[in-house]
């Protein structure tokens, strides 16, 4: 039998919303910290979420070239079980969070095109998790949640991975199944596809997602 696919479900603002995610079946949600973001909540919101969220729902805390100040505010409030690095951040960003907050990191990396692969050889040396995502378009005000797929053939051919990883980038109930198929995906990241607007997730569509994974 084939192993699950492990889920996370990213810009949770509602209790309800974090409860639909665990009923489903997922296995992380996660919690934006990023003020240009329909999805994003404050510290005493995230902490609210997360010390009610049910048990066994890994909590993900993304956040955006973030500075020291902005980490430990978060680190302190909010029980967490990992960072999600999803700006800029240099390898060697990457490492200095993973050693002073002492969490698991993913980082997040853009792609467009077969260039932008090489950034996953070098943030497999300092990432516990690489989150593989479109890369945004040049008007965006956001670095991910644009609702946007890359071409998914990219990664068709690559086998071996030091990391663990997810998909991430416009998945939905509709093409979830395409492309895991494709890329051999065994963990998958989405936001706006589960969602009825911008921030507010739709239970019935997290349901027909977890389904047509499976
Ligand atoms: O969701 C956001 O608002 C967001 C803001 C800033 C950076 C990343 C963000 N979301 C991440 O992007 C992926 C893909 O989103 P989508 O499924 O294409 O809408 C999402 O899973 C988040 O990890």
């Amino acid at each position: 039998m084939q192993p699950r696919i492990r889920v996370k479900i990213c810009g949770i603002t509602r209790p309800e919303d974090m409860t639909a995610v665990a009923d489903a079946g997922a296995v992380y949600a996660g919690l934006v910290f990023f003020p240009k973001s329909p999805r994003n909540v404050s510290i005493d919101q995230a902490r609210a979420l997360a010390v009610e969220a049910p048990i066994g729902l890994a909590k993900v805390a993304l956040t955006v070239d973030a500075d020291d100040a902005l980490l430990e505010a978060i680190t302190d409030a909010v029980p967490l079980d990992m960072l999600q690095l999803h700006g800029s951040e240099s390898p060697e960003r990457v490492a200095e969070i993973k050693a002073r907050y002492g969490l698991p990191v993913m980082k997040a990396i853009g792609i467009a095109d077969a260039e932008d692969l090489d950034k996953i050889d070098i943030y497999s040396d300092v990432a516990d998790q690489l989150l593989i995502d479109a890369k945004p378009p040049t008007k965006s005000n956001l670095p991910g949640g644009n609702g946007i797929s890359f071409d998914w053939r990219l990664l068709s051919g690559r086998k071996y991975w030091t990391r663990p990883w997810m998909l991430a980038g416009g998945l939905t109930p509709d093409n979830v199944a395409e492309a895991v198929a494709l890329t051999g995906a065994r963990q998958v990241d989405l936001s706006s596809g589960v969602e009825s607007a911008p921030g507010i997730k739709d239970a019935t569509l997290i349901q027909k997602f977890m389904q047509n994974l499976r």
